[in-house]
């Protein structure tokens, strides 16, 4: 797929810079200069491989859908990392001059001077080993030209000032470097919180703002979940070769979670290895200058005149030019060849014995599809897990004994995970190993030649030391450099993501619409043009009007709802009936606008789009069929239907009232603490699910640490992993500093004794605590099914009186038939011209037709509606409502 060239042109920086003020909404945030693309991307992108000329896609994100390309032409699933091939790094290339601005303003905003101290940081930091590695090289020389002088009984004089000046330039570097670690490891701290804090709430926002069409998006979905990787919400599948030794260790496959201020380090210590690569190199370069200066013979062949093969021995400055680069290379492709193949997943299927048969492919390799499959093993495991770990699950799995099956289910799944795991560890692991064993075999001879003494005798100690010194730097700097290369090429990839989404306008925002009376395209005066609802109300009510209304769930395949006609007049109640499955929720979620639909909707005589569904829905209140049962506060759990009321304790009180929770009330208090299961959830116990981000970031971190060290200078072991450090690593290099850039991480973890039982005074301290901690589970209270119901009442009268629209889907299921009757009294209330003079329009759907017939219409919906009247209208017509009705009686009679 190519990327049409008349493609809008990117974004402007200074999305960022206009989203300071306001970051309640995605919309606010990012002012698209392209509004209609959104709605429209998905089904270009996916369903068309290549968009088509003029296609209004913009450029990030058409890369961002190339990037998730398999090479079978199917989308990796969201969170995976990229296969490094060629055309990743070109597309991740063209990433950057769309994405730099952004990004900068993004850490530009927080805190600009310790960005700037940071960047500086890791410049000097790149620069400082060089410096250190001169001035112990030119010492040595100092300490060989003594010897010699002693050993010819020379009286020549020191020249003492150079030899303090070495070692001050020597000391200098030292300290600086570990100055600089010091400092950067509490700069980075501070940018850390500050750059997570940030992107985590433009994250967050963007989330909140999303309506469900816009989130029910195939393509939305996919941008919103690798966004969640960049802001460090979601994890994202690694490769088999990436993150450094910490992903090779774990056979390549791990879940990460890379927050902003990953990405920002992995840029910046790529910047620092490639600064030290430069370094490195210049003083390579300065050292072999040196020998053919003392010894111009030096690059004549070794094998002149010899027989072959000893006739290509190459001179000794190239061998030794290969030996220092050969390494580097091997291991460079080495890491590149095990990350441009395909990721986990072999397919397959679990026998009747329970064992998770692996599937044979032609080609050996799986793609992208089997890949998915990956995925799917991992969710389904995280799901057969929640239902050990979620409380909500307990009593089922208890009354119908499923521990068994679960167990089983579960070890299954894991037997999936695990030959997939292994079946992909093994084959990058086999090609790692080749590359592995060439890497060491070809440094083994560079300290074998140098122990030969390759050069010739007329350079000095300090010299060689110099060029062991920078060679080793070289390689393990380049090692670092593609490791942080291929973490940045990732990063760039759920960068475009991040950015994408806070792009994203919401559907129902009036654009994308499609039976809008705004073009698809609306442009920002179209959308100013917006109707006032407050200017546009009907005596305090809402009339409401569906011609040929249809809705279909994204991705269904038939509509549940088609041609819909309907007139709902404001202070009208409607009473919706019909079989299970026909509709009716649907059908009310449509007409308060949090779906789309085909045809049209009016409100008060206007097309629904000409309102802003935020105005609507501050002037629609609605308890759904499956409320929401909040583990927090009583006050919380019904303000929540209004939020600005929320501390106001008389319109609490009063909707409590309304609710029917008076005693609930008066059993839990406003202040008292809900508990959604009934059962104490692990999750709430700082599980595993509270802790695995910071956990997953420590293991990045270590990974990281490990993967991109202060390279070779630093006296840190080989980021390759491979093996114990190489000899000569002593003296010159051996600083206990650790990774510079993670160096605190690692070295402020403890390092005692492996962890035993505590003592028994601790085991006592611990019990305490663990006490408390259940007491603390106690307090939360745990309501019937019909109580929470009062509750979702509630909410939704927190906002009855100044609702025009009020819906109430199946409210009185789970309530006793006093308090149903007494629910129905109340909303018979809200509707039709009360004292206040408003007409508030009610739709209530129910199966109990005692309180139905109360209705002043009735709609019979089957996808459509079959039936429509007044209760005795119904009754005469003898369809669908007569029959309903009369079965119902007849229970009493
Ligand atoms: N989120 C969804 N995604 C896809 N399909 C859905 C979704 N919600 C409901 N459906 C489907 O839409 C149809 C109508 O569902 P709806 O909940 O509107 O029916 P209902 O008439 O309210 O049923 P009930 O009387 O059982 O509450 C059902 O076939 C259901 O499977």
């Amino acid at each position: 797929m190519s990327v049409p060239d008349n493609l809008p042109p990117a974004e402007p920086s200074g999305i960022i810079r206009r989203r300071v003020g306001g970051l309640s909404s995605a919309s606010a945030l990012a002012p698209h200069s392209d509004v209609s693309t959104i709605a429209e991307r998905p089904r270009q992108i996916l369903q068309a491989p290549t968009p088509t000329q003029g296609s209004s896609v913009s450029p990030t994100a058409a890369l961002w859908i190339q990037s998730r390309q398999s090479s079978s032409g199917k989308l990796l699933p969201p969170g995976e990392d990229r296969a490094i091939t060629l055309s990743c790094i070109r597309l991740a290339l063209r990433l950057i001059p769309l994405l730099w601005a952004d990004f900068a303003a993004l850490f530009w905003q927080r805190h600009p001077l310790r960005l700037v101290a940071f960047l500086v940081g890791r410049v000097v930091k790149g620069v400082l080993p060089a410096f250190k590695i001169w001035a112990a090289s030119a010492l040595l020389d100092l300490v060989q030209e003594s010897f010699v002088n002693a050993a010819q009984h020379q009286q020549k004089p020191i020249d003492r000032g150079h030899v303090l000046r070495l070692a001050a330039i020597s000391v200098l570097a030292s300290a600086g470097n570990t100055v600089f670690n010091f400092l950067n490891s509490t700069n980075d701290t501070l940018v850390r919180q500050y750059l997570t804090h940030h992107v985590e709430s433009l994250y967050l926002s963007a989330q909140l703002s999303l309506d469900i069409p816009t989130l029910s998006d195939t393509f939305v979905s996919a941008l919103m979940y690798e966004a969640g990787c960049f802001a460090g919400f979601e994890p994202r599948q690694m490769r088999a070769g990436g993150g450094g030794p910490m992903g090779k260790m774990m056979g390549g496959k791990r879940k990460s979670r890379p927050s902003p201020f990953t990405t920002l380090s992995t840029f910046f210590s790529t910047l620092t290895t490639s600064v030290e690569v430069v370094s490195a190199a210049g003083l390579l370069v300065k050292t072999l200058r040196q020998a053919v200066h003392d010894d111009p013979e030096i690059w004549k062949s070794k094998g002149a005149g010899k027989p072959f093969p000893w006739s290509l021995m190459p001179s000794e400055p190239l061998l030794l030019i290969l030996c220092a680069f050969l390494p580097a290379m091997l291991s460079i492709v080495g890491t590149f060849f095990t990350l441009s193949l395909p990721a986990a997943g072999g397919g397959g299927k679990i026998t009747r014995s329970g064992k998770w048969k692996p599937k044979k492919t032609s080609s050996g390799k799986p793609g992208a599809s089997t890949s998915i499959t990956w995925q799917e093993t991992l969710r389904d495991i995280q799901e057969v897990r929640d239902l050990g770990r979620n409380g909500a699950y307990k009593q089922e799995v208890v009354l119908f004994g499923l521990k068994d099956w679960v167990l089983g289910k579960w070890e299954s799944l894991r037997e999936r995970q695990m030959a997939e795991e292994l079946k992909s560890m093994n084959e990058a692991g086999v090609w790692m190993l080749g590359f592995g064993v060439a890497e060491e075999m070809v440094q083994t001879g560079f300290y074998a030649l140098l122990a030969l003494r390759a050069f010739s005798t007329s350079i000095s100690l300090g010299s060689i030391r110099l060029y062991q010194s920078t060679a080793e730097s070289l390689l393990s700097s380049l090692r670092s450099l593609t490791n942080s290369l291929e973490s940045s090429v990732q990063a760039l990839f759920y960068m475009a993501a991040f950015f994408e989404m806070m792009r994203v306008t919401e559907k129902l925002n009036t654009v994308g619409r499609r039976g809008g009376v705004l073009k698809v395209s609306a442009t920002m005066e179209e959308k100013e043009g917006l109707l006032d609802y407050e200017a546009c109300r009907r005596e305090g009510g809402m009339k409401i009007e569906a011609r040929g209304l249809g809705f279909t769930y994204p991705g269904a395949e038939e509509a549940v709802l088609r041609d819909i006609n309907l007139v709902i007049e404001p202070g009208t109640t409607l009473a919706i009936v019909g079989f299970n499955g026909g509709g009716k929720t649907t059908l009310v979620k449509v007409l308060m606008g949090l779906y789309d639909h085909t045809g049209s909707l009016l409100i008060n005589d206007q097309p629904i789009e000409r309102f802003s569904p935020n105005q609507l829905h501050a002037r629609t209140t609605c308890c759904f069929q499956d409320h929401s049962k909040y583990s927090l506060t009583l006050r919380e759990n019904v303000g929540i239907g209004n939020v600005p009321l929320m501390e106001d304790d008389e319109a609490v009180h009063a909707a409590i009232a309304k609710g029917g929770a008076t005693s609930v009330e008066q059993k839990v208090g406003l202040e008292g603490k809900l508990n959604r299961t009934g059962v104490p959830d692990a999750s709430l116990g700082g599980g595993e699910g509270a802790d695995a981000p910071a956990d997953e970031q420590a293991m990045e971190q270590a990974a990281m640490e490990q993967g991109h060290p202060g390279p070779g200078f630093n006296g840190s072991g080989p980021p390759g992993g491979r093996g114990p450090p190489p000899p000569g690593r002593g003296g010159f290099r051996g600083t206990s500093s650790g990774g510079g850039l993670f160096g605190a991480t690692s070295s402020s973890r403890p390092r005692g004794p492996p962890p035993g039982p505590p003592p028994p005074e601790v085991m006592q301290m611990m019990l305490a605590n663990d006490a408390g901690a259940s007491r603390g589970f106690k307090e939360r209270h745990s309501l019937s099914g019909g109580q929470w119901q009062k509750l979702a009442l509630s909410r939704a009268f927190m906002r009855a009186d100044q609702a025009d629209l009020v819906v109430f889907d199946e409210p009185s299921a789970a309530l006793d038939p006093r308090a149903e009757a007494e629910l129905f009294d109340r909303i018979h209330a809200l509707s039709g011209s009360n004292n206040t003079g408003r007409k508030t329009t009610t739709i209530y759907i129910s199966h109990r037709f005692s309180t139905v017939r109360r209705a002043d219409k009735i709609a019979v919906v089957d996808k459509t509606i079959v039936e429509f009247g007044t209760h005795e209208e119904l009754l005469v017509k003898g369809g669908t409502y007569a029959e309903f009705f009369n079965l119902q009686k007849g229970q009493f009679d």
